[in-house]
C-alpha cells in the first residue's frame, strides 16, 4: 500500500439490512475467493463520490445462518475488491436497560463464545498471531460517533459485545452470567468477523443495532423473530442514514491508519519461510500478499 491511498468502504448489512440505497453506479457482482463463496454477490457502488462495497451478510432474503456463514470468504471478497476500511452494522439484544431497543452501540470490545466457526486465515504451513487485545478501529468509531451525534441518533460509545454461536436465542442463566459479565449487546455474528478483519489488516468498527432485550428483563419475558423484526425495520432505515452521512467523511484519501489496523500482520507470522506451505502461501494472496506475496 502506498504512503496515501483514496479509501473504499466495505459495508457488511446484517439482518433486515439487504441493500444499500442511494449508490451510484451501483452493480451487484460476484466475486470469488480461495475459501469458498461469500454470503451473496457484492453491490459495488459510490457514495457522494468515495467508492463502496456493500455485502448483505446472511444473503438477499436471508437464506445463510450464523453458524453457517463463510467469514472467510467474505472478509476476503472484501480486501480482494480493494476494501480498506469496514462498517459493521448489526442486530443485537441489549443486556443492559439503558439500552432499549432502537438503541446504536459502536462496540468496542467482543467476549467470542462461538465455537463452530472457522477462525483464521492462517494454519498448519503459515501460523500467525495477530493481537486483537483493541479488535475495533477507534479512528473507523470516532467518526460513526460523530455522523451519529450530528444526526441525532441515540447512541453509545463503547460497549462489549457477546458474541453466541446460535441460531438460538440464550438462555435466561446464560443471559443473566453474561449481564453479571458486564457486557453490553448480544449477537451471533460479530467473530469470528472482526478477527479475520483484522488478519486482514483492515480497519473494522461495528455498530450494534439494538432490537430486544434478550430474555433477561422482567417485562419481555422471551425474544422472538417477530418482535426482532419489527423493529430491525426502524433500525435499517437509520442505519441507511448513518452510512449515507459517515462515508463522505471517510472518503479523504488517508495514511496507514494510526491505530495499527494496516500493520496488523507486521509481527504476527511466526512460520519459518522454508517451513511455509505454498498452497496456503497462494490462498493468503489478498489478505497477507503485502507480506508473503
Ligand atoms: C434475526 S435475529 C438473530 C440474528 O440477527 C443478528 O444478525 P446480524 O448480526 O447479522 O444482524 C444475530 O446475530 C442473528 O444472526
Ligand atoms: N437477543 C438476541 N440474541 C442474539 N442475537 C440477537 N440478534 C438480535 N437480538 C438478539
Amino acid at each position: 500500500m502506498s504512503d496515501t491511498f483514496e479509501p473504499v468502504i466495505g459495508l457488511i448489512g446484517g439482518s433486515g439490512l439487504y441493500d444499500i440505497d442511494g449508490l451510484e453506479d451501483r452493480e451487484w457482482r460476484k466475486v470469488s475467493t480461495p475459501w469458498g463463496d461469500p454470503s451473496d454477490e457484492l453491490l459495488f457502488g459510490r457514495l457522494h463520490g468515495v467508492k463502496c462495497v456493500f455485502l448483505p451478510r446472511h444473503g438477499r432474503g436471508h437464506p445463510t445462518p450464523p453458524s453457517a456463514l463463510n467469514f472467510r470468504a467474505n472478509i476476503d471478497a472484501l480486501k480482494r475488491s480493494g476494501v480498506t476500511e469496514i462498517i459493521s452494522l448489526s442486530a443485537v439484544g441489549s443486556l443492559k436497560e439503558e439500552l432499549p431497543p432502537g438503541h446504536f452501540v459502536i462496540v468496542d470490545q467482543f467476549i467470542d463464545r462461538t465455537f463452530a466457526r472457522e477462525k483464521s486465515f492462517f494454519g498448519t504451513g503459515c501460523v500467525a498471531h495477530v493481537s486483537v487485545a483493541h479488535p475495533t478501529c477507534p479512528r473507523l468509531s470516532d467518526a460513526i460517533e460523530v455522523a451519529g451525534r450530528d444526526l441525532g441518533l441515540p447512541m453509545t460509545r463503547g460497549g462489549t459485545y457477546l458474541v453466541m454461536e446460535g441460531p438460538q436465542f440464550s438462555t435466561q442463566a446464560e443471559s443473566n452470567l453474561y449481564r453479571q459479565w458486564g457486557c453490553s449487546v448480544i449477537g451471533m455474528t460479530n467473530m469470528p468477523e472482526a478477527k479475520l478483519a483484522r488478519e486482514a489488516e483492515l480497519c473494522y468498527a461495528s455498530v450494534a443495532m439494538v432490537t430486544d432485550y434478550d430474555c433477561w428483563h422482567e417485562e419481555h419475558d422471551a425474544v422472538t423473530v417477530d418482535q426482532v423484526v419489527k423493529v430491525l425495520l426502524g433500525n435499517a432505515d437509520k442505519a441507511r442514514a448513518l452510512v449515507k452521512a459517515v462515508v463522505p467523511a471517510l472518503g479523504k484519501p488517508r495514511g496507514l491508519c494510526p491505530a495499527g489496523c494496516n500493520n496488523a500482520l507486521d509481527h504476527a507470522i511466526i512460520t519459518a519461510p522454508e517451513k511455509r506451505d505454498p498452497a496456503l502461501l497462494a490462498k493468503l494472496d489478498a489478505v497477507a500478499g503485502r507480506l508473503l506475496g
